[in-house]
């Protein structure tokens, strides 16, 4: 029985991340990411493109061999025969097929009527599904497209045997609230499949928008790791897991604690440096220097942090500078074995104050400097 508090966990940097200008990563390389999103837990590993190159064919079959039988490893596919063997031909048992269905897709890329594609949609699906493969179809730029039209191409899928629809808001342009509204109807005609998000970032709102197709009624996102993807990226796989969990309490199969690891491992491969304000993985995600907010932390962290470092395998990070309070610059000298008297640590904290006025970083060695000279004297 499939529970309706779980969300199936879709990782897609390995297709969709990858698709970024400048990330081209090799066989091994994709392998190596493979791996880790098996550890972590996810529920599909979209390994690639399989008709896109033969180094891309070669990682699909040997990311199967190697992970496929603990987690559904699937492709991307066109909404074509020939793109769907190369699939097959790789050993995939899972393939993601897709053609556009909004009108400039149509009009100008695709050069298809709408007939055609409902009949493309049809005769794809149905020729994968008599491979005996799970099929997902997405109706590619779904929220530009006509909304009768786009049930009425889910509603085909369906009817062709498709065992899961996934809405993709290809250029980003939903934002919460509509995007909720649209995935309740694209639910009502779905016939109990199972029905997925695709959100991009375009305008900042991959993250939040996944969490509306959820309250929607969709029991799967796809994501990626440090949110890579297309243009300003897809939704990002820390902060999708983090929000379902701790703010919407999900049943995700992801494993918080490894969360860090991963995206480092991902930022370290693919070149792509991790934004130090990034939610959850950041460098600052669990970084403070207020003083204010130093006392809160090192009385009860819970004051200013909404989740714990250690859950999602980051680390907490005091910081001194021109915003420093004493309780932290104690920490942050007793860490390095240096014990002096509140009237002692007030001049120790207005040099450090003084030297950040000038704009200049406050190290933890910077502090230890200033206290032992002041100890000395
Ligand atoms: C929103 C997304 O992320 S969609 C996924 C996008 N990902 C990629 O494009 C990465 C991998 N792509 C590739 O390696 C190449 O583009 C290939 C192998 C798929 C195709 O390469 P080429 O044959 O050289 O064609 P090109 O990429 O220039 O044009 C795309 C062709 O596919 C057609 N097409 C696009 N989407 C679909 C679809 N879903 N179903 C069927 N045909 C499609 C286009 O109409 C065009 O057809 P045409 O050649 O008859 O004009
Ligand atoms: C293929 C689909 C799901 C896609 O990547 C998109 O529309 O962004």
């Amino acid at each position: 029985m499939f529970s309706t508090r779980k969300i199936r966990i879709f990782d897609t940097t390995l297709r969709d991340g990858e698709q970024a200008p400048g990330i081209d990563l090799t066989i091994e390389q994709k392998l190596a990411i493979a791996r880790q999103l098996q550890r972590l837990g996810v529920d599909v590993v979209e390994a690639g493109f399989p008709a896109s190159s033969d180094g891309e064919f070669i990682a699909t079959k040997k990311i199967l061999e190697e992970i496929g039988d603990s987690v559904e490893v699937t492709g991307l596919a066109r909404a074509n025969k020939g793109d769907i063997d190369r699939g097959i031909e790789a050993g995939l048992a899972s393939i993601h097929v897709f053609i556009a269905t909004s009108d400039v897709h149509l009009k100008y890329k695709l050069k298809m009527t709408r007939e055609q594609v409902l009949d493309r949609i049809y005769e794809s699906v149905r020729y994968a599904k008599s491979h005996g493969l799970i099929v997902e179809y997405s109706p590619e730029d779904a929220t530009r497209t006509e909304e009768d039209f786009l049930l009425q191409a889910v509603k085909t899928a369906v009817e062709a045997g498709a065992d899961r629809i996934n809405i993709p808001d290809t250029v980003g342009v939903m934002h919460p609230f509509r995007f909720t509204e649209l995935i309740k109807k694209v639910v009502s005609v779905s016939s109990g499949r199972i029905i997925s998000v695709h959100c991009h970032n375009d305008f900042g709102l991959a993250t939040a928008n996944s969490i509306a197709g959820v309250v929607g009624g969709a029991r799967q996102v796809h994501v990626t790791v440090n949110g890579i993807g297309e243009r300003a990226g897809n939704a990002s796989l820390e902060e999708v897991v983090m929000a379902l969990k701790k703010l919407l309490d999900y049943d995700i199969g992801v494993k918080p604690w490894l969360l860090y690891d991963t995206s480092r491992l991902v930022s370290e491969l693919t070149g792509v440096p991790i934004p130090f304000f990034k939610a959850v993985v950041g460098d600052n995600a669990f970084g403070h220097e207020a003083g204010i907010h130093v006392h809160g932390v090192i009385e009860n962290p819970l004051t200013y942090e909404p989740m714990s470092p250690e859950e999602v395998g980051n680390f907490r990070r005091l910081a001194l500078g021109k915003h420093s309070g004493i309780h932290g610059l104690r920490k942050i000298l007793e860490e390095q074995g240096i014990y002096l008297d509140d009237e002692k640590l007030k001049v120790v904290l207005n040099e450090v104050k003084k030297m950040a006025d000038t704009g200049r970083k406050v190290s933890a060695e910077d502090a230890k400097r200033i206290a032992s000279r002041f100890m000395s004297s």
